[in-house]
């Protein structure tokens, strides 16, 4: 019986993805070490406290981070007071803490962007120490920057890979990073979303983050919601694939077709940051080795180019405002691998006109001054 039953659920078991906990945020207070008194009698200067310093390292989670310092709260070392050996108190001890590449740091009780650290090895000081005591401060130090972070993880990756579930995105991702089957080739590969590397024959290489967890109505919160969209936000360019037979997320919920789960899929971005939308995007069409997929593909075909066409039969609760332009459509079979060449060349020749298109326009440069200033002006200085 057991067996008869393990043999009947089977094929409903494969289907259902197991989402493995993935710490995305943190919080965490930090304070730069207190300063050194100083020694009126002799004129003695406290050292000056130690600083907080965040530097970036692939092999830093943030999972790790909470485990290394569970109470959550990091310290720079106190300055020495000022003595009758040593006038000059010595400096406190920085504390430089390795934290995930692609955080955003966020100042909770400001509630301000303190930050971004996207590169490996990139550093930032996050909490200054209090300075020496001195004449000026009648020899007292002083305390230290106190701040109550947020950490905000957002994976980098050149590409996000966005559909309903069972639209087949795994499968293609598998088949696109079929070169590196490890499809876990980032440091938080080992939790959900994955991203997988598409190499191409001269050893260029494109990152793609599969984000699950999208359905019909994850604005209201409903099954992942839109966790993992904030990952969207870093991508250079939106993948998304449908089902060409459209989705049905339960008895519960209406059957889709193709064409309203792409502008189910184009509301659910716009709901969650409308400048989504500006982001090239291509769209995949796929399981088109299916039997009756042409004809569906026929259907629909004049739609996918121009998605203002249909809009008017589109259910007003799937309605969005500001429509989706993809650069490319492509009917493909993520499982038999047909297209899937094209796929990568579409991907790569979107990403690189864009970046060029960028650069013309002088965003690339603008983009990096921007960062600068915004560092400058809060306070935490990338060394
Ligand atoms: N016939 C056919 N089946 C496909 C194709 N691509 C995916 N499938 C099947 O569709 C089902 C769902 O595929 P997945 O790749 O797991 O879909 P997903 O979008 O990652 O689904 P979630 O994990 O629920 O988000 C699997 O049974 C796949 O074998 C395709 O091109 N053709």
């Amino acid at each position: 019986m057991v067996f008869l039953q393990n043999i009947l659920f089977k094929e409903a078991r494969k289907k259902i993805r197991k989402y493995k906990p993935f710490l995305d945020s943190l919080r965490i207070t930090v304070e730069g070490g207190h300063g050194g008194n100083g020694m009126p009698k002799y004129g003695g200067i406290g050292g000056q406290g130690g600083a907080v310093v965040f530097k970036a390292s692939e092999q830093m989670t943030l999972k790790r981070l909470w485990k290394l310092y569970p109470s959550m709260k990091i310290k720079g070392g106190n300055g020495e007071d000022s003595n009758k050996n040593r006038l000059i108190g010595r400096r406190g001890t920085d504390s430089i803490i390795e934290v995930p590449t692609g955080l955003t740091l966020i100042d909770e009780t400001q509630n301000k962007i303190i930050g971004e650290i996207d590169k490996e090895k990139s550093t930032c000081l996050v909490a200054g120490g209090g300075s020496g005591g001195c004449s000026g401060s009648q020899f007292i130090g002083r305390k230290g920057q106190h701040r109550n972070l947020r950490l905000d993880l957002k994976l980098i990756a050149d590409v996000g890979l966005v559909g309903f579930p069972n639209a087949g995105k795994s499968t293609l991702l598998k088949a696109l990073s079929k070169a590196r089957p490890k499809i876990a080739s980032y440091p938080f590969t080992t939790i959900l979303p994955q991203i997988g590397t598409i190499e191409y024959q001269d050893y260029r290489q494109i990152t793609i983050a599969d984000l699950p967890g999208l359905i019909e109505g994850a604005h209201r919160n409903i099954g992942m919601g839109h966790q993992f969209l904030k990952h969207v936000e870093r991508t250079k360019l939106l993948l998304v694939i449908i089902d060409i037979f459209g989705f049905q997320l339960s008895q519960k919920y209406m059957k889709r077709n193709c064409l309203e789960n792409i502008y189910s899929l184009n509301k659910e971005l716009e709901l969650y940051d409308p400048t989504l939308l500006d982001k090239p995007a291509i769209l995949l069409i796929n399981k088109m080795d299916m039997n009756g997929s042409d004809e569906e593909h026929l259907r629909y075909e004049k739609h996918f180019s121009d998605l203002s066409f249909g809009l008017k039969d589109c259910p007003t609760d799937l309605r969005p405002e500001k429509l989706i332009k993809f650069e490319r459509i492509l009917p493909i079979s993520a499982k038999e691998e047909t297209k899937v060449d094209t796929v990568k060349e579409a991907i790569r020749e979107v990403l690189e006109n864009e970046y060029e298109k960028r650069f013309e326009d002088g965003e690339i440069d603008a983009l990096d001054k921007r960062l600068e200033v915004k560092l400058r002006e809060h306070g935490p200085k990338m060394v």
